[in-house]
């Protein structure tokens, strides 16, 4: 298995590089070279098994044979020791034909731990393999951020170094990133928004001198490694439905694309979903884009979902990729438009793609609180604002016979003011994250400028070279 950039212009990877470079050299995302493919019998094979098992069953394929079987083995079922739930991401009816698929059940309650949990263990694994240190850096809306520095944290071969928008993430995803004790962690909180953070980052990747003399490694959804490990669920959740038997609909709450592009690469996998339905909420760029074909961003809206506060969507590239025919040159033009003006128009034969591909939908504030409201009061399920939002959009698209699964995100008491407001209901934290809200924070306030983030993180790191 080999991994090729959406620019076409960086070296074709293995996975153990592709797992340490985030970023590819020119600028492009990784995707595996083909769909390594399941079939049905394959799917059926699935059921009933546990969900470790079936990560490992479907994740394989993409290591290429450059992990042997009985390590992966051992990570994967560490990683998912980690949760608190025995399904590890179970599903929930909440409706005649509608289910939530939680994926908030791992060590930060959001579903960003599915993929991180396993992608510390892997990076850990491979870079004492091959005697390496690295300086990770991710830029989060909130959610990112917390997971990466949980499974980073303490980790001898790795300093993480996490950028959030200053004040504009909840108190609790705050606490999540300040409050480590672990010397290898760096929480910055950087004067500007997520889509400011995101940039910073990828220009960091794009210096290549600074690149290097950090050993600099990603752990955003630029990193295939962590949409390998979210195609999983959409595995999982389908077969316990019926799969390859009767298809599925999924609805994802979505921002920077990589949970929904997941869905996308399990399709290409072989697994018969139904719809692929984009739920968005007041910043609807993506739904915009599906509807008139062209992709523009405007002033970043503050919303009650704040983890998809997003415009400048990292994955969408990766889709465009695929809905081009894997055209890099088309990819790049579009990139390059996107940079350079905030906007490029969609092809019309990539646009008709990505319609067969995708489905969205909106939800607005009002509209999320109204369905937490609803869904509280007609199928006593609190969920949190960024998977209302999805619940909404999936129920404004219902009349097909396949179930739809909405992706449940986040955990109600990471967002707990918005829940109370909306529902009048108290959303607690479990019992092990008491007294996270009372831990000393540790953080630096930084300006949304590359070389002041640079400086910062060129002076802490120990594998600067
Ligand atoms: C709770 C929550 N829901 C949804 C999303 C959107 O997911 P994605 O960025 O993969 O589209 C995020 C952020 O990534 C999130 O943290
Ligand atoms: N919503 C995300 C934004 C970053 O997304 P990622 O999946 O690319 O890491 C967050 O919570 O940080």
């Amino acid at each position: 298995m080999r991994y090729v950039s959406t620019r076409g212009a960086a070296p074709t990877l293995g996975f153990s590089d592709v797992l340490l470079t985030g970023l590819a050299r020119d600028g492009g995302l990784y995707l595996p070279e083909t769909w390594p493919q399941f079939p049905a019998a394959d799917i059926r094979a699935l059921r009933g098994l546990p969900y470790a098992e079936i990560a490992k069953r479907v994740m394989t394929p993409f290591l290429g044979g450059e992990i042997d079987a009985k390590t992966f083995s051992a990570i994967v079922d560490e990683t998912y020791a980690t949760f608190r739930h025995d399904a590890v991401c179970p599903l929930v009816q909440t409706g005649p034909n509608e289910f939530v698929l939680e994926l908030f059940h791992g060590p930060t309650l959001a579903f960003k731990d599915v993929a991180m949990q396993l992608l510390a263990r892997l990076m850990d694994h491979v870079l004492a393999e091959r005697g390496e240190r690295a300086t990770i850096v991710g830029a989060t809306s909130g959610d990112t951020g917390g997971a990466a520095i949980d499974a980073f944290a303490g980790r001898d071969r790795s300093d993480i170094f996490i950028l959030f928008p200053h004040g504009r993430v909840s108190a609790v995803q705050q606490r999540q990133m300040t409050t480590s004790e672990a010397s290898n962690v760096h929480a910055l909180a950087i004067e500007g928004n997520f889509d400011d953070c995101q940039a910073l980052v990828k220009a960091m990747f794009n210096d290549d001198p600074f690149r290097r003399r950090v050993r600099l490694s990603g752990v955003n959804s630029i990193n295939w490694a962590r949409i390998m490990a979210q195609t999983v669920y959409y595995f999982s959740a389908a077969v316990s439905l019926g799969a390859p038997d009767r298809p599925v609909t999924f609805v994802v709450p979505t921002g920077n694309f990589g949970d929904i592009f997941a869905g996308y690469a399990a399709r290409r996998m072989g697994l018969p979903i139904e719809r692929l339905v984009i739920a968005t909420n007041d910043n609807d760029i993506l739904a915009r884009a599906l509807a008139g074909g062209r992709y523009e961003t405007r002033a970043v809206v503050a919303t009650t979902s704040p983890s998809m506060d997003i415009q400048v969507s990292s994955n969408f590239e990766r889709a465009l990729f695929e809905a081009a025919g894997r055209d890099s040159a088309a990819t790049t033009t579009a990139m390059e438009g996107l940079k350079q003006s905030g906007a490029f128009t969609v092809p019309p034969p990539t646009l008709a793609a990505l319609r067969a591909d995708f489905d969205a939908g909106t939800s607005t504030m009002a509209e999320t609180a109204s369905t937490m409201r609803e869904v509280l009061e007609k199928s006593g399920y609190l969920a949190d604002p960024h998977t209302a939002t999805a619940i909404k959009v999936a129920r404004d698209a219902a009349g097909s016979a396949a179930p739809a699964i909405v992706l449940a995100t986040a955990h109600p008491a990471k967002f707990p003011d918005a829940v109370r407001e909306a529902t009048l209901q108290a959303a607690n934290l479990p019992s092990w994250l008491t007294g996270l809200m009372d831990r000393e924070e540790r953080y630096e306030i930084l300006p949304s400028q590359l070389q002041a983030v640079q400086d910062h993180v060129g002076c802490r790191t120990r594998a600067a070279g």
